[in-house]
């Protein structure tokens, strides 16, 4: 099986390569098979993307934001269209179920693309009077040039939702994918072009940290966006910092879920299930920790290894299966070593726990009970499908022990207590939190981290203050006075 893209990279409206370029083996994690094999940017390559998205950029910003968000909304109905063919893409570049990607992953993107499509028409400056009948108005103006570096564990999704608010605000966007997922941002770039966005607005470059690196050093680059990792995060951000660039830093996380005694239990299990085993526990603001209150604790553990045991373990490609693999071999063993370390500081191991042997990269969803919060796997992020739940007796402690750690990405609180949901909620130290829900992020919401989780938000109205930037512009309406 082969899914060879035509080429490694796509620049200027076309794609291109450069043989000399780092090999890049792309793998199939269900059968660990070579199925497409890339070359990292050389320089020149890098050089001829930047240099077509500064080309693109100031035609494109002299568009009206109607006809942007035009491109932008057709865009989003051809990825639609596509919806299949991009899902099992996906699915082989990532392993995640086709039941997942079919509903998840092309269609967040589109979600994307339509909402900023329809407000790119709506953005505006505004006018402000002041003293004595001058005035002032403010002029909401493109960054320019900005890079977006992708994680592995939604390439398409991600991959959209930093190229729409980039492109409704004006900018053009230099993409670079993981290295370990490059193949579906380069299916948006092909739909992008047949939307009718001008050559070299949206380039896709492939390879790993230098590449990125070349990428966020770039004095042709005004803006950089990363989802990754912290230590990655400090990185980029550090570098950024150089250029005075602006940012956004979608970072990791290690966030808490609380279940209160009075909670529907059903309900919580669910979340803390999703919250913690779709898409193979690799999603960043999964509520890894759980925090279950005495009089619940004994149920909710046995009602969460209940509900395991009807996980479909398997093929990726049969729609009935709902555990895929890890996306790599390399994350597979991270994942089997902090379970290794769990068990070890004495974590109680309730289900799971086990590579699975075989080609593909396998393993058990697992289950920790009797977690305590200075264990590792409590305190590090896995990025796996290891769920651990930890006893509170009551509202101060739970809040306290939720905030002590510093990833401050989602939360969420189960409760049928109307008014401690609210307070929790308030109380926690996350960027995006949940009450009687869990990891939902519809485009019309803020979403990011506190804390080392991140800096600057996606979605919503919130996204576009992070590319864009105002002009000032006094207009005196008076004489000129002088001292003399
Ligand atoms: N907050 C969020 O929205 C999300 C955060 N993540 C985080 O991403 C991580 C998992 O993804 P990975 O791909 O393993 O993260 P990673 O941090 O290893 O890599 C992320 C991206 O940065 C690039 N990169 C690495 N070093 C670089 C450098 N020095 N300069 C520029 N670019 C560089 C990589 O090639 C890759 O494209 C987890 O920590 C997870 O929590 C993942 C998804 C969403």
């Amino acid at each position: 099986m082969t899914y060879q893209p035509q080429a490694s990279h796509f620049v200027n409206g076309q794609y291109v390569d450069d043989a000399d370029g780092d090999k890049i083996e792309v793998i199939y994690p269900h059968t660990g098979e070579v199925i497409a094999t890339l070359h990292a940017a050389t320089p020149a390559i890098i050089d001829a993307a930047l240099d077509s998205a500064n080309a693109a950029q100031k035609a494109w910003a002299a568009l009206s934001g109607t006809e942007r968000g035009r491109v932008l909304r057709r865009a989003a109905d051809l990825m639609r269209d596509r919806n299949r063919e991009l899902s099992e893409l996906e699915t082989m570049n990532t392993g995640k179920p086709l039941s997942e990607t079919l509903i998840a992953d092309p269609a967040s993107g589109a979600d994307a693309l339509e909402y900023f499509g329809g407000l790119a028409g709506t953005l505006t400056g505004e006018h402000i009077p002041v003293a004595g009948g001058d005035f002032v108005y403010t002029r909401r103006e493109a960054l320019g040039v900005c890079v977006g570096i992708g994680a592995w564990n939604y390439p398409i999704q991600i991959a959209s939702w930093k190229a729409a608010p980039a492109l409704a605000c004006g900018n053009a966007l230099v993409f670079k994918p993981s290295e370990v997922t490059p193949l579906t941002a380069l299916k948006l770039a092909e739909i992008f072009k047949e939307a009718g966005a001008p050559d070299g607005l949206f380039n896709v470059v492939q390879g790993a940290g230098p590449v990125g690196g070349a990428l966020v050093t770039d004095p042709r680059v005004d803006k950089v966006s990363l989802t990754g990792s912290v230590p990655t995060g400090r990185k980029v951000y550090a570098a950024a910092a150089d250029g005075i660039r602006h940012v956004t830093m979608e970072l990791g996380g290690k966030s808490p879920i609380v279940v209160f005694d009075d909670a529907h239990l059903d309900n919580a299990v669910a979340a803390a299930i999703n919250g913690n085993f779709y898409s193979t526990g690799q999603i960043c603001s999964n509520g890894t920790r759980v925090f279950v209150q005495d009089g619940l604790y004994d149920k909710f553990v046995a009602r969460v290894a209940e509900r395991m045991a009807d996980a479909k373990i398997g093929d990726p490609m049969n729609e009935a299966t709902t555990i895929g693999p890890m996306v790599s071999a390399r994350q597979r063993d991270i994942v089997e070593n902090y379970i290794r370390i769990g068990q070890n500081e004495g974590a109680r191991l309730v289900k799971g726990g086990k590579v699975i042997e075989g080609n593909g990269f396998y393993i058990e969803p697992t289950l920790f009970a009797d977690v305590t919060d200075e264990m590792t796997i409590a305190r590090e992020e896995i990025f796996g499908p290891v769920m651990s739940v930890l006893r509170f007796s009551d509202e101060d402690e739970a809040i306290r022990r939720a905030n002590a750690t510093e990833f401050g990405l989602a939360a969420g609180v189960f409760t049928a207590d109307l008014t401690r949901a609210h307070r929790v909620a308030a109380a926690f130290e996350a960027g995006t939190c949940y009450i009687n829900a869990y990891n939902l992020t519809p485009v019309e919401a803020p979403f990011g981290g506190m804390k080392v989780s991140g800096v600057g938000r996606e979605n919503s109205k919130a996204a576009i203050e992070h590319y864009s930037q105002l002009k000032t512009v006094y207009v005196g309406m008076n004489d000129v006075e002088a001292p003399f």
